[in-house]
Order: structure tokens, then sequence, then C-alpha cells
């Protein structure tokens, strides 16, 4: 069926290249400039085969694990021995908490590059194009802009009331900012928006492309580290892959070897597995690795989701203090610093509540897991809100007693090849199904709103925490599993618990509610519509690698098909809707 004409591809000034023409926007044009688009297609037909080979071979060894196999650990030909990583640039040495926000929000970038109203601030601020961004194509082109004006120091914007007067204004401090660092879009991602040769190009070469062609040569100039972070990566291949794409771009814009630098997500269980050689693969541009905690809950769940001894307990119980996550940070910590690199420790996921009481009690769960990290060897934490800057941060002071980082301790008593594979057992409460179903209704409600990422329940809920819902539930009906309430987890059970969920949610706007009837509606409506778009992704028959597993759900990218009524059809792909 031919594109409708506003999702025909339309040709740009490079050869090659088109976009769509819902995409060609003028904030579009601002970024993909010829020479941007030009240097995207350079890298696209130089990657591509690779990547799509990479991609198939993520799918063997899925269907391995689902025939029953494990995944097992990977050494890399050439990792053993002494080697380190290329020397770390001075601004890279001391990232003791980072906050991370979604690059779309102008305001929330400026906050966190900026000092909160007690004085403190992060080391370092990762703008993400990832778990938290919903990745339409309003959304990618306005995190490269407020990529752009970060980079520059320059970045402003202004908060408004209902009646548009501008209530608080926002600005940079060029002279006192954090350490600026992006992450991209995984490998699995398409950008359907921006094709070469009639293919979509890759979603985080297209970020990466992006950024690097109007930041990179800025940032040098000025003394400053092009720093990025990239997620899921699943094989020590796909790490030479994103090595090679940081090269190629480093020699087109005339920057030496390793100028540009990566920290890198160790968040699916099979990169868990081969930290080491992921490592390696990076080592000319590597700044780190990061223990993404939540991902990898997911990628564990995802793995193993047809082994029946491994089915993972309620969402809640699954911390670091499981032998095979504190582990998994242990060993990371080892890897890191065996070989010159930072070892960067995870997310507090909490948003603060709205008492003092709730925020005691978060602020005490912060101050211990980053307690945990520092004393196991990590050199830095995340954290997702600003509130929580001081907390974590004080762990990281006190373990460091005035260092910049811990590069020099090594964890003790690890084995040298410790036992990472999750283990299955529960509990499986109601509460946990309930929480799972509840995030997927707050998430989708989010989603319909193109935003990545809400605060729910006094949680920072995000892609990776959503798909840890919906991969357990998945698991969960998939096994048959039984509640502590004796119930098993059924389709008919988890549709019950939708309604139930779905109500209660609906009766506490009702009892919150002011004076706005109309208001109120439109809430209702739009929750009602979430719970109805979340049940349908939870009970889907097969398990989807990812939510978002092209970004053809982005604003203006056409579905599989080229029916354009689909463009709006939240929550994902059109066979989500389905
Ligand atoms: C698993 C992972 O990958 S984790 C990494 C990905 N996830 C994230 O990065 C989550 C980032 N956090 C967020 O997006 C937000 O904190 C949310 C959406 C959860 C909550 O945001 P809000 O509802 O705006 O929170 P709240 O009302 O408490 O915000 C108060 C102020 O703090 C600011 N703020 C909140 N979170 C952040 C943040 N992460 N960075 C900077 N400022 C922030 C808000 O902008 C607001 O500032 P303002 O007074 O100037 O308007
Ligand atoms: O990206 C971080 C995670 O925990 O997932
Ligand atoms: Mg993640």
């Amino acid at each position: 069926m031919p594109y409708p004409a506003r999702f025909r591809p339309a040709p740009t000034a490079v050869d090659g290249v088109a976009l769509h023409a819902a995409a060609d926007t003028a904030a579009a044009r601002r970024v993909l400039t010829p020479d941007a688009l030009a240097l995207v297609a350079r890298l696209h037909r130089t990657l591509h085969a690779d990547r799509t080979a990479l991609l198939a071979d993520r799918a063997e060894r899925q269907a391995e694990w689902n025939a029953g196999t494990l995944p097992e650990r990977v050494e890399h030909p050439a990792a053993a021995g002494r080697w380190c990583v290329a020397r770390l640039p001075a601004d890279m040495r001391r990232r003791r908490v980072e906050i991370t926000g979604p690059v779309s929000d102008a305001r929330m970038v400026i906050n966190m590059l900026s000092r909160g109203a007690d004085g403190e601030r992060a080391d370092a601020a990762m703008l993400d194009f990832e778990d938290s961004l919903k990745p339409s194509w309003a959304n990618v082109v306005a995190g490269v802009e407020n990529m752009i004006g970060a980079a520059r120091g320059e970045l402003t914007a202004t908060k408004t009331d209902a009646s548009g007067a501008v209530v608080k204004t926002y600005a940079l401090d060029p002279d006192d900012m954090p350490l600026l660092m992006a992450r991209v879009r995984g490998l699995h991602l398409d950008e359907a928006n921006v094709r070469v040769d009639g293919e979509p190009v890759a979603a985080g070469l297209l970020d990466f492309a992006l950024v690097a062609i109007h930041t990179a040569r800025a940032l040098v100039a000025r003394g400053k580290t092009p720093a990025y972070y990239v997620p899921k990566v699943e094989h020590y291949r796909e790490a030479r892959w994103w090595s090679r794409l940081f090269a190629l771009v480093e020699d087109e814009l005339g920057l030496d070897r390793s100028t540009i630098r990566a920290t890198f997500l160790i968040e699916t269980l099979p990169a868990a597995l081969q930290m080491e050689a992921v490592l390696y693969e990076l080592r000319d541009h590597a700044a780190g690795l990061n223990g993404g905690r939540w991902d990898k809950i997911f990628s564990d769940i995802k793995c193993l989701r047809e082994h029946p001894d491994r089915v993972l307990g309620d969402r809640a119980d699954i911390g670091m203090n499981r032998p095979w996550m504190r582990d998994y940070a242990r060993e990371l910590i080892r890897v890191c610093h065996r070989h010159g690199a930072l070892a960067m420790g995870g997310m507090a996921a909490f948003t603060p509540g709205r008492d003092d009481a709730t925020r005691e009690a978060q602020t005490a769960k912060v101050v211990a897991d980053k307690e945990f990290e520092a004393s196991i060897g990590h050199d830095g934490c995340w954290v997702s809100h600003p509130y929580f800057i001081g907390p974590a941060m004080r762990p990281f002071l006190d373990a460091l007693g005035g260092a910049d980082n811990q590069l020099g301790v090594l964890p003790e008593d690890l084995p040298a090849r410790p036992d990472l594979m999750p283990q299955g057992g529960g509990p499986y409460t109601m509460d946990g199904l309930r929480t799972n179903v509840r995030v997927g209704i707050a998430y989708l409600k989010g989603w319909n709103e193109d935003v990545g990422c809400v605060a729910w329940d006094d949680l920072m809920e995000d892609l990776a925490t959503l798909e840890i819902s919906r991969a357990q539930v998945w698991q969960w009906r998939r096994h048959g599993v039984t509640l502590a309430s004796g119930e098993a987890v059924t389709d008919d059970l988890v549709r019950r618990v939708f309604r139930e969920e779905k109500e209660a949610i609906l009766l506490a706007l009702c009892d919150a509610h002011g004076d706005d009837a109309d208001a109120l509606g439109r809430e209702l409506a739009r929750y009602a519509r979430a719970a109805d778009d979340a049940r349908a992704v939870f009970l889907e028959p097969e398990m989807r690698p990812f939510l978002t597993t092209t970004s053809d759900l982005a604003a203006a990218a056409p579905p599989a098909g080229g029916d354009g009524a689909a463009v709006e059809a939240v929550p994902a792909t059109a066979d989500a809707a389905a």
C-alpha cells in the first residue's frame, strides 16, 4: 500500500537520503543540515550491514535460550592479560553523582545542569534520548536542539502559568556546569523518519551523529570531552560496532582518536556475562561501565522467559541484595578498575513524595543504596531527581575521602566467575501484580502524551521499569504462576486486575479533583484509554523484544503498510495496537 502523501519519504538535498514529509519541520531542518545528513548517510552505508547481522544474532541467541539453554559467559579472545582503556580525560575522572532526565525537556535539562536552591550540583548530567524519552520525532529533534544549546551554555527556557504569563525563567551558567553527556538510543531502534537508500537509519547512529556534528568540536575547543552513554548492548561485537562508529566520526570531524568517550550500560544479562570483552572492544573510547539495574532486571526476565525455574518474584523484591545482582555490580567494578575505567552504579528511582515522612523514608533508602554502592567500590551513581543529589553524594564523599574516584579499589572475595544467573522462586503476590498493572497504566498515560518518564506512586517510572512490569506479567502468565493469595495468574485474572486498578485510579482522581469538571473528565478519559492500551500490550501472546521495537510509533512515521491512521496509535507499533 503506498504511503499517504504526508508520510511519503521526500528526497533531501543529499543524494539517497529521504525524510518523511511530516518530519520535515522547521526544527528538523535546523539540525538536519546538509552536512549532517551527508555524515549520517556515509555512516549508515558503512555500518548498516553489520548492524543488521548483529540484530539477527540477538534473535538467534534468544531462540536458543527459549529452547532451554542458558546464556553463557563469553571471553574475548584478546582481552586476557594486561591492558588499559585510553587515559581518562580530566573532566571524566570525578562522576560521584550523575543526574539524568529526558533531553527533550529544556527546563529539566537546565535544572540538570544547574545548582539547586541548596547550592548542590551533580558532577555530571546525562541528557537522555533513551529510557526516559518517548522517541517521537518532535522529542528527538528537540533533544538535539537542547544538546546544542547545553553544549554552548546558551540554552534558555521559561515556565508560564495558565494565562500564558511567564512565572520562571531558566538559563545556564556556562562557567559552572557539570560534565555534559548524551545517552543515545539503542542498537535495536530504527529511526523511520530518516531513510538512506530506502532503509531507515539506526536511531542511535542518528542521535550520536547529530549531537557530535553539532557539538563535539566546540566542546573540544573549550577543553571539554564529548561524552556519551550507550544503552542495552548485548554482545562485545556490538561494542565493536559502536567503537567503530565513534572512530569514523572522530575521523570525519578531524578529532584525535579517543577524543569521544562513552560509558556503556551493562544492563542486559548477556552483556553482564561478557563485561570484560565489552570494555576491551570499547577501550579506545571507554570512560566506564554503568550497572543499569532496571533494564538488567527486564533482561533477566526476557532472556529466561521460557525457563520455569527462573521465574522472578515481585519486581519490588528484586534489588541489589539478590546475589546475582550484587555480584554483577561487584564484577563490573572489578572489570572496570582492572582496566582503568570508572564503574558507575545504578539509578535511585524515587520521585520525592508529597509529605515529609515519605521523603524521609525515600532519602533513607537512597542513602542506604548509595552507601552500599560506595562501599563495594563504585565511583559514582545516578539519581533521577535533584532532590536526591545531596543524599546520594554524601556516601561517596565519605567513601572517597577527597579522592576523585575509587579506581584503586577491587572487590574482595569475589570468585573469578561469580554465578550471575538469576534465580526464580518468588515471592509472587497480588500486590506485585497490581504494581505492575498500575505502572502499565501510568506509563502508557504518559506515553500517549508524548512523555517517556512519569512520577508515579512516589517512584520514577521510565521505559526500563515499564518493561520490567510488562515482561513480569507476561512471564507469570506464561508459567501460570500461583500467587501467595492462591490465585493463578491467567489472562482473565490480569484483565480483572486491570479493571480494578483502572477504577481505583479513576476514583482517586475524582476524590482529588478541584472544581474543574471538564479538566477532570479529560483526565479520566486519558487514564481509561491508557488502561486499555496497557492491557493490550500486557496481554500480548508473544513477548516482543522491546515496547519500542521500531520508532514507527513516532509522530511523523508511517506504520508498516503505510496506513497513516496508526500514526496516532499509541502505545506503539501497529502490531501492538492490534
Ligand atoms: C532506568 C533508567 O534509565 S533511569 C534514567 C532515565 N530516567 C530518568 O532520567 C528520569 C528523570 N526524571 C524525570 O524525568 C522526572 O524526575 C519525573 C518525570 C520522574 C518527575 O518530574 P516532575 O513531575 O517534574 O517532578 P517534580 O514536580 O518533583 O519536579 C520539581 C522540579 O524538579 C525538576 N526536576 C525533576 N526531575 C528532574 C531531573 N531529573 N533533572 C532536573 N530537574 C528535575 C523539575 O523540572 C521541577 O523543576 P521546576 O521547579 O523548575 O519546574
Ligand atoms: O538505564 C538504566 C537502567 O537501569 O535501565
Ligand atoms: Mg536502561
